[in-house]
């Protein structure tokens, strides 16, 4: 009798289609969830994608999906001019719980550590959907640091019921909080996943020719907390070294956070070689990183893309949750300091063998295939739910 009903149940395990939404709503979750979605989508047998974006950030969503070619099936629209945090998350919660409520999915995925991220975990957990987690475990341990991000990714590793996390360090400090083995997978980053899609050997762009074979700094800089002083720290360090090499320009393309913009061109503004330009269009910033000489960041997920790439990285923060990048030799944190940073990419500029040790560290982000890690996990979880 036990023998029949595993059958039973085999036979509509087999069935069984599973109805997964990914749910993202800022440029860098849509990066690293884009190869996702694109392998979610080469099970229609088995898997049904749903992709939910709530437009926590309008345009630099746009251009992702565009370049990947991803039409979500709901789209909340939830971005206001000047957004509080609360705006988002009450905006957020209400708009994910009724398309919840309405596409009843399996499961949902959600990415890193935004409000998205986390409301879109909450939402599930009223609706009481499985949550998966990607790029789950990073820790400053430090919950004003990155802010509101490192809040963000913890509670949503409290809600999360399995986690992708990207590296040995990151699955450690989910053990660490208790969280269960089996249910952590180590999978790599989909940030190289995207990468390896939009690196081209042939590539050409007006802003790379005035550059020409000057030496390029790439800089992006936007946090939340480097907003004001610190923010102003780094841009005139920046500028001090391009008035001292004549063989360098920077190129800068600016977050679209009007307090953002605020201070770099006061700063950064007037100067034929700093490139103030619109935020570049993933396919692009990718291949301009792969150009530069040196990349200057406050940024998660460029820290990740650069050492596949080859590229130093001074990283514009005081923490950071990517220890391995700084270990593997590949990212140093600068802090928000004019003197630290402008000490350390002089260095970078004017000593080869320093230059050299960095560009030459191995890359800890993985292979690439992270997609497809996910996506075996999945199944894994989902069935052994089901049984
Ligand atoms: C410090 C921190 O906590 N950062 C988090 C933040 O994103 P993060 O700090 O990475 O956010 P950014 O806005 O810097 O986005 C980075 C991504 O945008 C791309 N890019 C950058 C500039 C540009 O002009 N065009 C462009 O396409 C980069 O290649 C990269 O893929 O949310 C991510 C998603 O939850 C998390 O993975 C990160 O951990």
């Amino acid at each position: 009798m036990a023998e029949f009903d595993t059958k039973v149940k085999g036979l509509v395990l087999l069935a069984k289609k599973w109805k997964v939404m990914t749910i993202f709503g800022t440029r860098p979750e849509a990066v690293k969830m884009a190869p996702l979605v694109l392998e979610l989508q080469k099970h229609p047998e088995t898997i049904e994608p749903v992709v939910t974006v709530t437009a926590q950030h309008r345009e630099m969503l746009d251009q992702v999906l565009e370049t990947f070619q991803i039409k979500p099936d709901y789209d909340l629209n939830i971005m206001k001019d000047r957004q509080t945090l609360s705006d988002v998350t009450v905006r957020g919660l209400r708009g994910l719980d009724e398309i919840m409520k309405k596409a009843q999915p399996d499961i949902v995925l959600v990415h890193g550590d935004t409000t998205t991220t986390f409301v879109a975990s909450l939402a599930a957990f009223y609706n009481q959907i499985a949550v998966g987690h990607v790029e789950a475990g990073l820790r400053t341990h430090n919950k004003y640091s990155p802010y509101p991000e490192e809040m963000n990714r913890q509670l949503t590793g409290v809600i999360a019921d399995i986690h992708f996390a990207p590296t040995e360090q990151s699955a450690q400090n989910l053990l660490k909080e208790g969280k269960r083995k089996e249910r952590i997978f180590i999978t790599g980053n989909t940030a190289i996943d995207a990468l390896k899609t939009t690196i081209r050997q042939a590539y050409s762009h007006p802003v790379l020719e005035k550059v020409g074979s000057d030496r390029m700094i790439l800089l992006t800089a936007h946090r939340r907390e480097n907003l004001g002083q610190p923010m102003r720290n780094m841009f005139r360090a920046i500028k001090r070294l391009t008035e001292e090499h004549d063989d360098i320009q920077v190129v800068y393309p600016v977050h679209m956070n009007p307090a953002v913009r605020e201070v770099a061109d006061e700063v950064l503004g007037r100067d034929p070689r700093i490139h103030l330009i619109e935020p570049l269009e993933v396919m692009d910033f990718h291949n301009f990183a792969a150009r530069s000489f040196i990349i200057l960041t406050d940024s998660g997920g460029v820290q990740e893309e650069a050492p596949s790439l080859g590229k130093p990285v001074l990283v514009l923060r005081d923490t950071t949750e990517r220890p391995e990048g700084i270990e593997a030799g590949t990212l140093k944190l600068a802090g928000t300091s004019e003197a630290d940073i402008y000490r350390l990419a002089k260095e970078l500029l004017t000593d080869t063998e320093a230059y050299e040790r960095m560009a030459q560290a191995s890359n800890p982000y993985g292979d690439g295939k992270a997609s497809h890690r996910i996506v075996e996990a999945l199944y894994g979880y989902l069935n052994k739910e089901e049984s």
